[in-house]
């Protein structure tokens, strides 16, 4: 066991499944010399090569569409983009091509890649450098799409993904690759994708929230504790498949429900997660589900991220709020 950070743990990952299956490739722009734009790969042009690990143009849809027919061919492609805000170049061959293979080839073909994605603000980057896009690879039927909270799940996600036949895309929250460390196993291990975690107990209301906003809802939840309010919370872990039991099991015991997202309102990720909790919950339910997201707007520059990013005073208000409800 070693205390590391989520950035180190995903470095770890990769390295340890390279080590073990020569089919693995690395590559995105900057990931192979400098180890990518935060450093995530660093190191590993060195230990294998740059024929394993290199550098490509400023061309998404390249970095992408060799990806697709790489893992077709049998090799293992672990792909980065820089920030999630350039994925838009790469788009068309992730959902027509990488989501689509299996379907279309009738399972003669899969594709067997991870195409890697720093995710969400709270760094205050660049312009258009902190949006949330879950909702571009969770409505896509043939993506699964993760995000882990912490350093154990970054590591068991990303071996899962590395392990799994089909595209998984991977959100890391860029906000906390260096926020905080924790023991992580030495050994490979995998954490199942399609599985959400318990992250704390409650009774009086279940909130979800995944990647960097887990933290802020645990910090909320410190503040509303003393007054007496528990809160069940819940880190998603994997935006598609979602884990519908866990968060059905949860909702049927506390009676309320609340989504915590960076994403934006409309037609995001919160209102899905709504949606299948008022099918399936709806006569559990004491109180309308809440929803705390950011704002309907093209992601702000970082004198803005304050106010659009869901802060722990804020969150904590919208729970007191929802304690309050009655039927
Ligand atoms: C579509 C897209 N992908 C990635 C980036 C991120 N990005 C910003 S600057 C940069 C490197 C540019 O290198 P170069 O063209 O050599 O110019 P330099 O700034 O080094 O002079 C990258 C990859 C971007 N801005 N747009």
């Amino acid at each position: 066991m070693a205390i590391i950070t989520l950035l180190e743990a995903i470095n770890q990952a990769i390295d340890q499944a390279m080590e073990k299956d020569e089919s693995i490739v690395v590559f995105g722009e900057d990931a192979g010399f400098e180890g990518g734009v935060f450093r995530v790969t660093a190191g590993l042009q060195k230990k294998y090569g740059e024929t394993r690990v290199f550098d490509t143009p400023i061309a998404e849809s390249a970095i992408v569409g060799s990806a697709v027919g790489m893992a077709i061919n049998g090799l293992k492609p672990i792909a980065e983009i820089q920030f999630d805000g350039f994925i838009f170049p790469g788009y068309t061959d992730l959902v027509t091509h990488a989501a689509r293979m299996r379907n279309r080839s009738r399972g003669q073909f899969t594709v067997p890649m991870v195409l890697r994605l720093p995710h969400g603000g709270g760094i205050r980057a660049l312009e258009h450098h902190s949006e949330a896009l879950e909702v571009l690879f969770g409505s896509i039927p043939g993506l699964k799409v993760v995000t882990p909270s912490t350093p154990y799940d970054a590591k068991g996600l990303l071996l899962a993904a590395i392990n799994d036949p089909d595209p998984v895309v991977f959100l890391e929250p860029k906000r906390i690759y260096r926020a905080g460390k924790q023991e992580v196993p030495a050994e490979m291990y995998e954490i199942p994708i399609g599985k959400a975690k318990v992250v704390k107990q409650g009774t009086d209301m279940t909130v979800v929230a995944w990647g960097s906003i887990v933290r802020e809802v645990e910090k909320a939840v410190k503040l509303v504790e003393a007054e007496g309010i528990s809160v069940e919370i819940i880190d998603l872990r994997t935006i598609s498949p979602i884990d519908e039991e866990t968060i059905l099991n949860s909702v049927k015991k506390t009676g309320k429900f609340m989504v915590v997202t960076e994403a934006v309102k409309s037609y995001g990720p919160a209102a899905e997660l709504i949606t299948m909790v008022n099918e399936k919950a709806f006569f559990h339910l004491e109180a309308a589900p809440v929803r705390f997201t950011g704002f309907d707007i093209t992601v702000p520059l970082a004198r803005g991220e304050h106010y659009h990013f869901p802060q722990p005073e804020k969150i904590a208000a919208y729970i007191r709020k929802l304690a309050k409800a009655r039927p």
